[in-house]
């Protein structure tokens, strides 16, 4: 499928892995600036407080570093780039847009390498980088070609107006969204997300976030759940979720993507399920929940989940009702810091591994997502007690990072 590569180059950049992976951040973060600087416009594609917070070069040094690793079969990086062509349909990048990044990929590889950048490795890598951008190209098209052919489907942005506003903790607000336009809105998998392109009052370009639909499908409508951050290093995502709290309401119309994304409840499945999310990580177990329950299914359900204390817990009611409605379901909630009128949980401090496997089966199909460091604990803990990678499943919001 990609395009041929002589020998020479193959060999030429092999031989720059152990530099890349020396200089890989460096690079991309210099690439950026670069760019940004020369394309502007190229903002309105970007998440900008990923950039801010390092995460975007990383995810892009780790992507260029396992292309290096795998140039002579490309085939093999194909699960990542499908992820990666995943998020870039959801934000709608577009082939035009990488010859851009790779002029100023070459460029950033030549002034981070300096002399060591010879002729000959920035013609390899300017040839390889055309290669695995055909790739990403083509897996895109596909994408796109789907999202708008399904029913109800649409290619790009389409407006959505809030039609309703719901409180569901002191930090996180939901979001209904119904089409403008008064169409039909194609299903998804319970556990995708959608682009919201928000435009804030004094910003020159749009701002693109990505939030899980925290709903079941077949209902007429989207909905979001999205938690305010305080704009602090750990959150930095401030401004938008902010500005969504505090000024998008019912009425207003929110441009969003079609859904789109690789981690969703596997339906296939007759095994137990096992829901581990840490703070807003619930928005996409509340949709494979809310599937399940809406579906009557017999699978047992374990709902697991983490937060600080009772005021900052959302979904309380919703689950609490499940599990009443349904024998199949099971909550069990961990606080790290509860209030002296928090009564209702099961645990106080982290999850931990002892401590999970007195609560849920090791035969299920487990699913986790929640910050940085709960999600490496979760994942420590589950290689810890062994449970097969074919019945994990996680999802990192934002760029890739690694979970070792
Ligand atoms: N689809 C997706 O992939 C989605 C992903 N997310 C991600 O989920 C994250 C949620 O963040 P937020 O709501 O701020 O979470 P919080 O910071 O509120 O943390 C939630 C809970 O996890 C605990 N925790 C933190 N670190 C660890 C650890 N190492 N081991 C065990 N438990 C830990 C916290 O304890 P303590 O109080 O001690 O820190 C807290 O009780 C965001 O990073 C967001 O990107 C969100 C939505 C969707």
């Amino acid at each position: 499928m990609a395009t041929q590569l002589s020998e020479k180059t193959i060999q030429t950049v092999k031989s720059t892995v152990p530099v890349l992976a020396e200089h890989g951040e460096a690079i991309t973060t210099h690439f950026y600036q670069r760019m940004f600087a020369d394309h502007p416009e190229l903002k309105n594609i970007f998440n900008m407080t990923n950039q801010k917070a390092g995460r975007q070069p990383r995810a892009l040094a780790n992507a260029v570093y396992a292309a290096a690793q795998h140039i002579d079969n490309l085939e093999a990086i194909l699960p990542t780039v499908d992820q990666i062509a995943e998020k870039h349909r959801s934000l709608n990048v577009k082939p035009e847009h990488y010859p851009i990044v790779g002029e100023y990929l070459l460029v950033a590889i030549k002034e981070v390498l300096g002399d060591a950048a010879t002729d000959d490795i920035i013609e390899a890598w300017g040839e390889a980088y055309g290669a695995i951008a055909d790739v990403f190209i083509q897996v895109e098209q596909e994408k796109y070609n789907k999202a708008k052919e399904q029913e109800g489907g649409w290619l790009g942005y389409r407006d959505f107006t809030v039609v309703k506003k719901v409180k569901e903790s002191d930090v996180i607000t939901s979001f209904y969204l119904e089409p403008k336009d008064g169409g039909i809105i194609p299903p998804f998998r319970p556990g995708q997300y959608i682009t919201a392109q928000v435009s804030l009052p004094d910003s020159e370009y749009t701002q693109l976030r990505q939030y899980s639909l925290s709903d079941a499908p077949g209902k007429g409508y989207y909905r979001i759940s999205v938690k305010r951050e305080d704009g602090s290093e750990e959150q930095p995502d401030g401004v938008v979720s902010t500005f969504l709290h505090e000024q998008v309401n019912e009425g207003d119309i929110l441009p969003i993507t079609a859904p789109a994304g690789e981690f969703y409840l596997n339906e296939e499945s007759t095994n137990p399920v096992v829901f581990i999310s840490g703070g807003v990580g619930l928005t996409p177990m509340m949709s494979m929940l809310n599937r399940l329950v809406d579906q009557d299914s017999d699978r047992d359900v374990y709902f697991v989940h983490a937060s600080q204390n009772g005021e900052v817990h959302a979904f309380k009611g919703d689950i609490a009702q499940f599990e009443e409605q349904a024998s199949s379901v099971q909550s069990k909630v961990v606080y790290s810091d509860p209030h002296p009128s928090d009564a209702d949980y099961d645990k106080k401090g982290h999850i931990d591994l002892e401590w999970l496997k007195a609560v849920v089966p090791y035969d299920a199909e487990f699913y986790f997502c929640g910050p940085e460091g709960f999600m490496r604990t979760v994942n420590a803990a589950l290689n810890d007690w062994g449970v097969p990678e074919g019945q994990v499943h996680y999802e990192f919001f934002g760029p890739e990072l690694s979970l070792q």
